[in-house]
Order: C-alpha cells, then structure tokens, then sequence
C-alpha cells in the first residue's frame, strides 16, 4: 500500500514542528526518515498515524485516513514508537497481545490463532524466553523488541516504527532489520522508519527522506542522500562516505 504525504504542516506548542513536508513511499518498499535530533522525524510518523493534528493530505492506498475509526486504522498502520507507555505488570506474552485487539470483537477474547501469531513472533524476535516476564524486568533492547513485536502481531501491511534499533546490540539491529526487510519482501509490507544510524539506514532503505528543521532537505536512493556535504549541513559532523555493497555508502566519522 503506497503512503503518500502531501504539503504536511505541525504545528506543536505554538511552533511549526512540519512545514510543508511531502513524500510519497511505494507501495512494498523502505523508506528511512533521518535528520538531527528535533528535525521533526517522530512528529512526521505520529501525524501520518492521526496522533498529533495536521494540515495537508495523508493518503494509504490512494484513500484519507480522517474517517477511520481507531480500529480501522490499526488493521490498515502498526506504529512501534520510541517509548511507548507500558502498563505496570504486563507480562511480554500480553503486551505483544496487544498486536491483535484490531482483530478481536469487543467484549470477547483472543483466539488460539491470536496467540499463535503472538507467540510466532516473539520466537522471531527471540523473545519466547522472556514471553512471562514483566516488561519492566527487561533491560532496554529487550524491551525495544517486544514493543516491535506487538507491532509485527498487529499484521498490517505499513509499518511505522520509530528508532527500531537505537538499544539494540549490533546483533539484534541486525537480526530487527533482516526480519522487517523479509517481512516486507515475503508480505509486501510498505515500511517508514526513522533512524539515526546513517549506514544502516542506506543499507537497508530503498529511498532515504532527510529532514531538517521540519522541511525536506533532501530525497533520493541512499547514494544521493548520504553525501559528505549532506552530512556536514545538516548534521555539522564530518564524515567520510565510501561506497560499500552495492554501491550502498557507508559513513564514518572524520576527526579534525
Ligand atoms: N508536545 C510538544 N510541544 C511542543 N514542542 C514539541 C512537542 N513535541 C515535540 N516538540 C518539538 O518538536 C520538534 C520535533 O520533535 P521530534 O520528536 O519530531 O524530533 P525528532 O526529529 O524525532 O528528534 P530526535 O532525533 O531527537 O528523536 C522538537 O523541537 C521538539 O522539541
């Protein structure tokens, strides 16, 4: 399903967070949001979400989203934020449950088939050994993949996820990264992810969206985006880009 954005303003606390953001992401494919901290990243993810107000058009598959109900947009968009509110408790299992409440009728219970799915991806993410622990007895990169489970379980076929790897260890971005990039490619998931680490980003996207200071600085494949000059810009960091695999770059940092 393409995500299609249009002329997106925000405005929070009395400040225009999004001016007249526009992008458009394929139905199936992988775009990366990145820019420096404050760019507006986060925001742009929770209005195409209806969680913050906005002016300007957001379209999936071609129709608004402004008449679904809450329900029908979780069927439609699975959202895995930054820091999510966590009920005191809430074992693993039941948190990641949570996926499914789209798909459960009011006043009844689960199914077997949503527990199936639970516990499928929670064997994905290489939580089952975690699945009746409380989520506060978690250390943070635990944490980070059961909030990424309970969007999984949600089967939607956009994700959203909101810094997916920021505590993860180099094993577990890689291994959150493969599974999105393979549940995109086996189901045709359409994927928008903000991140921070650049090279991952251009490995993994197939278009990088470059915010800064609420606008679109810069749009394109990995290799137009990720330029030194880019990068000191809008970053103020030096870096070296070199071309990795594929031609994919890869960036790191130059000290003066
Ligand atoms: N509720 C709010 N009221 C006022 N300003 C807000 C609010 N929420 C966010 N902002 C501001 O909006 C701007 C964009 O925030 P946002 O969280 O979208 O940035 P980001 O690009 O995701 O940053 P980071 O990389 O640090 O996560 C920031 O300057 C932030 O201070």
């Amino acid at each position: 399903m393409t995500v299609e954005v249009n002329g997106l303003d925000v405005a929070l606390g009395g400040r225009p967070v999004l001016k007249g953001v526009s992008l458009t992401v394929p139905a199936g494919s992988w775009t990366a949001i990145i820019g420096p901290n404050g760019a507006g990243k986060s925001t742009l993810l929770r209005a195409v979400l209806g969680l913050v107000p906005s002016h300007g058009e957001i379209t999936v598959a071609g129709s608004g989203l402004e008449g679904l109900k809450p329900r029908q947009r979780a069927r439609l968009i699975a959202y895995a934020p930054q820091s999510p509110s966590v009920p005191a408790g809430m074992t693993v299992f039941d948190y990641t449950l949570l996926g499914r409440s789209p798909y459960i009728p009011h006043l009844g219970r689960e199914s077997a088939r949503d527990r199936a799915i639970t516990a499928e991806v929670l064997d994905r993410l290489d939580l089952t050994r975690f699945a009746s622990r409380p989520l506060e007895h978690l250390s943070g990169g635990e944490r980070q993949r059961a909030v990424l489970a309970r969007a999984l379980a949600q089967q939607t076929r956009v994700l959203l996820l909101d810094e997916p790897t920021t505590a993860l260890d180099i094993g577990h971005q890689q291994q959150v990264m493969e599974l999105v990039d393979q549940l995109r490619l086996s189901d045709g998931l359409t994927v928008v992810t903000t991140i921070h680490d650049l090279t991952l980003a251009g490995q993994y996207a197939d278009d990088l969206v470059l915010l800064s200071s609420g606008e679109v600085a810069a749009a394109g494949s990995p290799e137009e985006v990720l330029t030194r000059e880019a990068i000191e810009e809008h970053f103020d960091a030096r870096v070296h880009v070199a071309p990795g695999p594929g031609g994919r770059p890869i960036l790191s940092l130059e000290r003066p």
